[in-house]
């Protein structure tokens, strides 16, 4: 069983658009607020090495990537903190705030609680006039896909490559390009947080058309075999650009590195070089 099997369960619970895109999307006057949580704990997230400041920032830095992938401009974040050690907790805090800092927001509020396993769960919240609004379904027939930077280096750094260790310890959201994108007209977008394959699957699944992707166009982690970089740009997951389609009239895009990487095609599946691309990546997994 994995997270995806359990997303369909609970959208048997709750409506199953609102499992459709990177964050909630709440009306908000004349803009509309996205929110986005996510949980992060010691075993799974922070790797040996890590400082409590690249925790903190971490924790924050994925949060602002949902938003971002949204078209929107993140505003405050809130930060609950399940600690293992009490002196941990400074620093975490300097990291989540400096991260905030780093990309516009603000951190409002969260929670404290004594936890065996350090757990940190960071909520934001941003705004975007509904116009520039960006959602993973609304791909197009003559659309190709982009990302926004190489894929594969906070994996490419788990595998022992320590020149890409500080694009894993230390993610960069694409908060500006997430708002350039959205104004821009794309016509859909999320963040790569579990690989491209996965991601890509993610797309086809509220989508109606399907992708090719060709590897050779693929951004890949500088220092890497190539049938190696590949393969972590492919799988590998923790990197955080954005992925999305746009006609190909609107490119270059002022201000955001795209890489053109494939195409939308009428077929619901996802091809790479052709052939039929796994559906496999960084999946939260339960035995049983
Ligand atoms: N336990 C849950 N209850 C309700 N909604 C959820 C739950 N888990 C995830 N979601 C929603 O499902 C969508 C996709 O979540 P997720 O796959 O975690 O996205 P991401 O990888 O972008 O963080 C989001 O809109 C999120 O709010
Ligand atoms: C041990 C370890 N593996 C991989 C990563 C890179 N990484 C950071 S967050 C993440 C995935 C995203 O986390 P998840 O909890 O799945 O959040 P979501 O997809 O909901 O945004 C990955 C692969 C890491 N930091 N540590
Ligand atoms: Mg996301
Ligand atoms: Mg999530
Ligand atoms: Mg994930």
């Amino acid at each position: 069983m994995d997270e995806r099997a359990l997303h369909r369960l609970i959208g048997t619970i709750i409506d199953p658009e609102r499992l459709a895109d990177d964050c909630a999307v709440i009306p908000c006057g004349d803009l509309l607020a996205v929110a986005s949580t996510d949980m992060l704990h010691e075993t799974t997230d922070f790797p040996a090495g890590m400082t409590d400041w690249q925790v903190g920032w971490m924790a924050v830095a994925v949060t602002l990537s949902d938003i971002a992938s949204m078209g929107a401009t993140p505003g405050e974040v809130l930060l609950a903190v399940g600690l293992d050690r009490p002196e941990r907790l400074f620093d975490i805090m300097e990291g989540a705030r400096d991260c905030c800092a780093a990309f516009g927001a603000e951190i409002v509020g969260g929670d404290l609680d004594a936890h065996r396993e350090l757990t940190i769960v960071s909520t934001g919240l941003g705004t975007v006039a509904p116009e520039h609004l960006v959602r993973r379904r609304g791909v197009r027939p003559n659309d190709v896909i982009a990302v926004t930077g190489p894929l594969g280096e906070a994996q490419a750094a788990l595998a022992g490559y320590d020149r890409h260790r500080k694009e894993l310890l230390e993610p960069q959201p694409r908060v500006a390009e997430g708002e350039v994108l959205g104004r821009a007209g794309v016509s859909a977008m999320m963040d790569i947080s579990d690989g491209l394959a996965l991601s890509l699957h993610d797309l086809l699944a509220v989508n109606d058309r399907g992708f090719a992707v060709e590897t050779a166009r693929l951004p890949l982690p500088a220092g890497v075999p190539e049938d190696e970089a590949r393969e972590l740009a492919l799988y590998g997951g923790g990197d955080f650009e954005l992925l999305f389609s746009a006609p190909p009239a609107i490119f270059p895009i002022p201000g955001v590195e795209a890489h053109i990487i494939g195409k939308v095609i009428p077929e619901r599946v996802v091809l790479a070089d052709g052939k039929p691309l796994e559906r496999r990546g960084y999946l939260h997994e339960w035995s049983g």
